[in-house]
């Protein structure tokens, strides 16, 4: 599979969002990451249904979703409405993960199974008929600009050999860069989330570069 590029607007200027999903997407983005941050699952706080479906008329690439917030099921809806593509849930978003991944799917979305550092694959096995994406962390969830967590990529092997060749996308957030990105599409990403080593610069063209450096570290 070829390996996607996924800017993550968290490390964007958000006094100019619509110019920089413009600017990303002119820049070779392939997906828009969107995290979702409650102040409750994690330490920090971002955009609420109303924002994504603002940026939405500023992009034409899929929007992927990622909710970071306990619990989830009251605003999938709410998200799909938005103009989520993607929409994916923690293990730890609710008492029930399979069934909110059923509920993704029935509004005709994306499902995604999000795993933090200190979560296991475990159970992951018995909801392979349910998603379509496996998000793995490799930070602890909140923040832009942290340290990637190398201890991870054995996880995302394990993953690859649970999800094997069906079509479920495997996809890497935290600390990408053009140091870590090869080893991630070797171990079996081929989604990388990246937001400090895309916006970084501040313009289109160091967007441009900043994504071609990254798929050239392939
Ligand atoms: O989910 C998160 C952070 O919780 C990420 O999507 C960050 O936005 C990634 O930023 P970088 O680590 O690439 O700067």
């Amino acid at each position: 599979m070829t390996v996607k590029i996924a800017p993550s607007v968290l490390s964007s200027d958000f006094a100019r969002l619509g110019e920089e999903l413009a600017a990303v997407e002119a820049a070779g983005g392939d997906w828009i990451h969107i995290d979702i941050m409650d102040g409750h699952f994690v330490p920090n706080i971002t955009f609420g249904p109303a924002v994504v479906k603002a940026m939405r008329p500023h992009s034409s690439l899929p929007f992927d979703v990622h909710l970071m917030i306990e619990p989830a099921d009251p605003f999938i809806a709410a998200f799909a409405e938005a103009g989520a593509d993607v929409i994916s849930v923690h293990k730890e978003g609710g008492p029930h993960v399979h069934r909110s991944l059923q509920v993704i799917r029935s509004l005709g979305k994306k499902a995604g199974v999000v795993l933090n550092p200190g979560t296991d694959v475990g159970g992951l096995e018995y909801m392979l008929d349910e998603i379509d994406l496996v998000l793995v962390m490799t930070v602890n969830p909140g923040f832009g600009g942290q340290a990637f967590i190398p201890a991870v990529v054995e996880k995302v092997k394990k993953v690859k050999a649970l999800t094997g060749d069906r079509p479920i996308h495997i996809e890497i957030d935290g600390g990408v860069s053009t140091a870590n990105a090869g080893l991630l599409a070797r171990a079996g990403a081929d989604v990388l989330v990246a937001g400090t080593s895309v916006f970084k610069g501040g313009t289109e063209a160091d967007y441009r570069r900043n994504i071609q450096a990254l798929r050239d570290s392939l």
